[in-house]
């Protein structure tokens, strides 16, 4: 199992946010948390993260009680820094951990890689959205971690950018065997790349959804896949299926 939360309560200024959550995420799973606004999706991610710590309850990622830096995390804004180049950006956790040289020759190969070594030298804001997520995506990969927690990563991006980007990280995941969380809102993003969705509630319970559905999927809407979406919708909504 690479990521297992197990009873976990976090409250701010009293105010209870999540109640008694518990989730797993198995090696090598795509796992969807979709939900309510404010049920807690992304303190969720937060404390898996290490950047919040949990009032009760325990976080695995790898066997190991989770710190900062556990797991690559992927937030939902303010993903790269304005005044550095894309390959500086790329480079930022290799910096902090004194690993930059390292790290400059993967850096490089993944940015040839996904067709974007020509903009190895430009700021973020001479970049479209889609490529900064891409640049913002292979900053987490290259963390080097197992798990992957990405937060409503596609969210400010247009209808378009949004497909190609689910294919382009579906093929990567499969690819490099990752274990990935995401939180999104988008129903169709979720059954699209998911193995698993997990409806949160707000009262802290789940319902589980599993997408057995072949891969490659496909990228238009179909009866199975808009069935899925539905079940996940009445779930979140609380109707009767
Ligand atoms: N720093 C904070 N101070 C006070 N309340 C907060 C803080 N951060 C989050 N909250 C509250 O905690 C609840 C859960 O927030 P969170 O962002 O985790 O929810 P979410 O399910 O991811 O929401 P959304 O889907 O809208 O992104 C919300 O009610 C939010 O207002």
């Amino acid at each position: 199992m690479s990521l297992e939360i197990k009873e976990l309560s976090y409250s701010i200024k009293k105010k209870r946010i999540l109640s008694n959550v518990s989730l797993q995420a198995m090696d090598g799973e795509f796992l969807s948390i979709v939900g309510k606004s404010g049920t807690g999706k992304s303190t969720i991610l937060k404390l898996a993260a290490g950047l919040l710590t949990p009032d009760h309850g325990s976080i695995t990622i790898q066997e190991t009680a989770t710190s900062l830096g556990a797991a690559g995390f992927m937030p939902q804004k303010d993903l790269l820094m304005p005044w550095r180049t894309v390959f500086d950006n790329l480079l930022l956790a290799a910096e902090i951990q004194k690993k930059k040289q390292q790290k400059r020759q993967e850096a490089e190969m993944w940015l040839q890689r996904v067709g974007l070594f020509e903009y190895r030298d430009a700021y973020p804001h001479e970049l479209s959205g889609g490529m900064r997520q891409r640049v913002a995506f292979l900053r987490t990969i290259l963390t080097g971690k197992e798990v992957l927690l990405l937060d409503e990563p596609f969210g400010a991006l247009d209808a378009m950018t949004k497909k190609e980007m689910h294919t382009w990280i579906s093929s990567l995941w499969q690819e490099l065997n990752k274990t990935i969380v995401l939180v999104t809102h988008d129903l169709f993003e979720a059954v699209f790349l998911s193995d698993r969705v997990m409806v949160l509630h707000e009262n802290g319970t789940m319902d589980e959804v599993k997408i057995d559905v072949p891969r490659p999927r496909s990228k238009q809407m179909t009866p199975e896949i808009a069935e899925l979406m539905n079940t996940l919708e009445s779930m979140i909504t609380h109707e009767e299926n």
